[in-house]
């Protein structure tokens, strides 16, 4: 069974329709990076996956997403149970203004835990899968916002796992970031994917080519194209898909 399946969906934003009958599966534990022009609906799509854009007041949608064949929009499927297996990482940093430890723990202490043994625990083992360990393991107490943008985007990386999602959406994750701070969450999401499923939005054609096992390119709401990474930049079989590609639009 694929861990995502999106069956014939459509999106609205009150009249304007903003993604087009999508269909696509996605397997476990690849990377997925979605691809195209400003405005095209990748972050959108992105958000139905832990129903984010149920936010916006407008927002409706047609068809059906499934996680490990579960229908996430069922109206027996908590949402506060969804956003915990389907975690999400912005484009720019976001943590608490906390100590570097709060911000690890706080949605395990959200939900009730209180051992400082299985916090200390949490802690250490999320900053190691974020790669950040080393960097900050004397200095937990200290304010995250005192640490770098690069480190900030781990630490929120960290904050995400430390309540073991399945899923990660990442909406431009190293946009924000210099070019050391990107090597280094690219480096990440490759490691990361031999436990989760990820989902990456960037419009960096480079960096879909570098972390992403398979790629979805899509224009004015339509999937164009969804094939491997390598084929889809190598020998892409549309034409609007080159043009993008080839930097001759977008
Ligand atoms: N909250 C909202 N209310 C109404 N329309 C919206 C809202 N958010 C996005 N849209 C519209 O939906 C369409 C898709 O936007 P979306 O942000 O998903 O595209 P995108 O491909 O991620 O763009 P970008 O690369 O610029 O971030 C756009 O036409 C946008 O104007």
């Amino acid at each position: 069974m694929p861990e995502l399946e999106v069956e014939h969906v459509s999106v609205y934003y009150g009249t304007n329709q903003v993604l087009q009958d999508i269909s696509m599966t996605m397997e476990a534990h690849t990377v997925t990076a979605l691809i195209g022009p400003s405005g095209c609906g990748k972050s959108t799509f992105l958000r139905l996956f832990n129903r984010m854009n149920d936010f916006i007041s407008d927002f409706r949608h047609e068809g059906s997403i499934l996680i490990q064949g579960q229908d996430i929009y069922a109206p027996q499927q908590a949402v506060e149970e969804l956003r915990k297996r389907v975690g999400m990482v912005f484009q720019r940093p976001n943590p608490f203004p906390k100590s570097i430890y709060d911000n690890v723990t706080y949605g395990l202490v959200l939900q009730g835990v209180r051992s400082k043994a299985v916090l200390d625990e949490v802690v250490e083992k999320s900053l190691r899968q974020a790669a950040l360990w080393e960097e900050v393991k004397n200095d937990l107490r200290k304010s995250a916002l005192a640490l770098s943008g690069g480190q900030q985007q781990r630490l929120c990386i960290a904050r995400v796992l430390a309540v073991e999602p399945r899923i990660l959406l990442m909406d431009e994750p190293a946009s924000a970031l210099d070019p050391i701070s990107t090597a280094k969450i690219e480096e990440l999401i490759y490691d990361l994917k031999q436990q989760y499923t990820i989902l990456i939005v960037t419009h960096n054609m480079q960096q879909a080519g570098r972390v992403s096992d398979k790629t979805a390119f899509f224009n004015y709401g339509h999937l164009i194209e969804y094939d491997d990474t390598g084929r889809l930049f190598t020998q892409p079989s549309h034409e609007q898909t080159q043009n993008y590609i080839t930097g001759r639009f977008g």
